[in-house]
């Protein structure tokens, strides 16, 4: 069996997606996410132009071999743009080897470990009350776990806060600016949980993602804040490129975190897995080179207990979803996989076997990772260029968005 044709599609339902197509000489076809929110195109260029020409007439079976082949041959290793492109290579070959076998994904990974895959739902307002709100919304819809980020007062554009119905952080044109203040933002995030637990309890699984705006010391403040409200997890409370920071969090707090969603590597997270510095590890299929490297992440982190949490906003695409949830289906040391609804019009240009049902989501039962692309109505939603924010301090200087 050979593969006989590769090609990207970019496609904007809603938002900005980047699929491969793999097909084979025998008719049978994968497809892969390889979305990078922001910088779609340099994915797209970078499989188009140097990815695709090395696949032609290599055996689509050889899933192990084309990954070493993507990354080592390359001789520059690792990066987003790399990373996510042998990413979706490795998902769309995945697919093709499981709907060859004429098995749902997660068989092929060695099978179910779980009945089902507990998710989070993001529950976001303009402020405590409106949180506290959605936080309802979602436990009444059955969900177990919740996340919860409001808007903090005095500062407009907080990360995590919707404008409309669907939390959408890319726009158009050029990149939108905010202004964060941590002192406001400390303040105010422990009232925040106090005001969630008074009204719903301690039952439901409650995470916040900081999304990289601390210091060190302040986030260990944060965690020691947040300590009364039990949270499931602390996420991404410092950069992680200095991964010591994270051993003087841990000085200062039990609050569990987790780390990893801007990671591609099984070395972007070695250490602090190692070192026992994170509680979940967040790298996501389409990040951190497909259902191959992911494992290899799992296996590392299972021996430190360390379990998954894997990244799923609206900019992973519906492909990226549907591997995720065999993944997690299958995986020993799971922990809880993010769920964001995507827009309708994104559900239909991906049509999908998944579903959510009571708190939880099942992958289905058809071949493959049972996520398709209508192509058709893909090319009526053209390119739309959008960028994250940026954020700044009050007087200007430049911060983590
Ligand atoms: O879902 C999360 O936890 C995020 O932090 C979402 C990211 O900001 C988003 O995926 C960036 O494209
Ligand atoms: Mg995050």
């Amino acid at each position: 069996m050979k593969i006989q044709n590769a090609y990207v599609i970019v496609t904007s339902p809603g938002r900005n997606f980047v699929t491969l197509k793999i097909v084979t000489d025998e008719g049978v076809y994968g497809v892969g996410d390889a979305t990078l929110n922001g910088r779609e195109l340099s994915v797209a260029s970078y499989l188009t132009d140097h990815v695709i020409p090395c696949l032609i007439g290599r055996d689509p079976q050889q899933i192990e071999d084309i990954w070493q082949y993507l990354y080592k041959g390359a001789y520059w290793r690792r990066g987003p743009v790399t990373m996510s492109a042998i990413a979706a290579v490795d998902t769309a070959l995945w697919d093709i080897k499981a709907k060859l076998a004429g098995m749902p994904l997660y068989q092929l990974l060695g099978g179910k470990s779980r009945t089902g895959v507990m998710v989070y739902a993001h529950a976001n307002g303009r402020d405590v009350a409106e949180t506290v709100d959605r936080v309802g919304e979602y436990i009444e819809k059955g969900y177990k776990a919740i996340r919860a980020q409001s808007g903090v007062p005095g500062l407009s554009g907080v990360y995590g806060v919707a404008k409309g119905k669907f939390y959408e952080p890319a726009t158009k044109g050029l990149p939108e600016e905010s202004v964060w203040s941590t002192e406001a933002y400390l303040d105010f995030a422990p009232k925040l949980f106090e005001a969630v637990r008074v009204k719903h309890g301690m039952g439901p699984h409650l995470l916040h993602d900081v999304h990289h705006r601390l210091t060190p010391i302040e986030a260990g403040r944060l965690g020691k804040s947040l300590e009364p409200y039990r949270l499931f997890w602390m996420e991404d409370p410092t950069p992680a490129e200095n991964q010591e920071a994270f051993r003087l969090i841990r000085q200062h707090t039990v609050t569990p975190v987790a780390v990893g969603e801007v990671f591609n590597t099984i070395w972007d997270c070695k250490d602090l897995i190692q070192n026992q510095l994170i509680d979940y590890i967040r790298t996501s299929v389409v990040h951190a080179g497909g259902i191959t490297h992911m494992r290899r992440i799992a296996d590392l982190a299972a021996l430190y207990q360390v379990r998954t949490g894997s990244h799923g906003a609206t900019d992973l695409s519906p492909i990226c979803m549907g591997a995720a949830l065999h993944f997690d289906t299958w995986v020993p040391n799971f922990g809880v996989q993010e769920h964001m609804e995507h827009c309708p019009e994104t559900d239909e240009v991906f049509p999908h076997a998944y579903r959510f049902e009571d708190g939880y989501m099942l992958p289905g039962e058809v071949p493959g990772h049972g996520v398709d692309i209508d192509e058709t109505l893909a090319a009526k939603y053209p390119y739309n260029p959008a960028y994250l924010p940026v954020a700044r301090l009050a007087d200007g200087t430049l911060w983590n968005w």
